[in-house]
């Protein structure tokens, strides 16, 4: 059965697809077969195959083998908002039975590793009694937590890892990521608390780059993973 992996942020924007895209790259190349999903997508290009979302193309792409759009990123809303407010825009609501509808229509590819990327933060609404991680809990994904680094990322991060603990999930491990030009202040003393402080180790730290892919490959540390697997 493949091992599938959850991948979370402290919030949208923070690397959530560059990270999928760099572990994926790196199981690959360590032998593995590896695929990856993204249920929800928010803000997409309408094309002759129809509506299509970067990260779901990247994503797409990033694997060992090939597999349809639409089963790469089975709901997709064209405007970049809150994905619940698109839903009830559409009259389109997401279900839980839904994403799972999605995500087992990728069983037949028996790939050692699907890589599953959320869409904003960890409790992310699908409307008005649900979330996203109601779905990963029932799911049992194990998860990878993305830090965005920048000022407020501790809390983001604290609060984050301890709703994905306090949820009964296994937290796999964490990546650093910095999406912007502007390096925080005092980078080095955030970085080391959160070493400290996220009961999970640290699989990667990617800096502002021009091949973010390249610099995260570089520096992940794959054990965390294949020793969970
Ligand atoms: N280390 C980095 N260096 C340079 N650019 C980066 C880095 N990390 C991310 N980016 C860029 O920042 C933007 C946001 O990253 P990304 O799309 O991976 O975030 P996300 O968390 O997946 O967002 P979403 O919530 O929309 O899925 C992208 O344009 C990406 O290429
Ligand atoms: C459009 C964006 N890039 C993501 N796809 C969706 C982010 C939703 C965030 C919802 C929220 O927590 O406020
Ligand atoms: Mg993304």
């Amino acid at each position: 059965m493949s091992q599938h992996l959850f991948i979370a942020g402290t919030d949208t924007d923070v690397g959530k697809t560059v990270v999928t895209q760099i572990l994926m790259q790196g199981l690959i190349q360590q032998g593995h077969t590896v695929i990856g999903h993204k249920p929800i997508a928010a803000g997409a290009a309408m094309t002759a195959r129809g509506l299509e979302n970067d990260d779901a193309l990247l994503i797409q792409q990033a694997a060992s083998m090939s597999l349809p759009y639409e089963q790469v990123n089975p709901i997709v809303f064209a405007e970049p908002i809150a994905p619940h407010i698109a839903a009830a825009k559409y009259q389109q609501p997401i279900s839980l039975a839904a994403l799972d509808a999605g995500l087992s229509m990728l069983a037949q590819y028996n790939s050692d590793f699907t890589f599953v990327e959320g869409a904003g933060g960890w409790r992310l609404p699908l409307g008005d009694d649900g979330f996203l991680s109601d779905w990963v809990i029932a799911q049992k994904m194990p998860v990878i937590l993305v830090v965005g680094m920048k000022l407020g990322c501790l809390n983001h991060a604290m609060l984050t890892a301890q709703a994905i603990l306090d949820d009964g999930l296994p937290l796999v491990g964490w990546v650093a990521n910095t999406p912007s030009d502007s390096q925080q202040d005092f980078y080095q003393e955030n970085l080391a608390y959160l070493k400290q402080h996220i009961a999970a180790p640290m699989l990667a730290e990617i800096g502002y780059a021009s091949d973010p892919l390249a610099q995260g490959v570089r520096s992940l540390d794959l054990l965390p993973i294949t020793d969970f697997s």
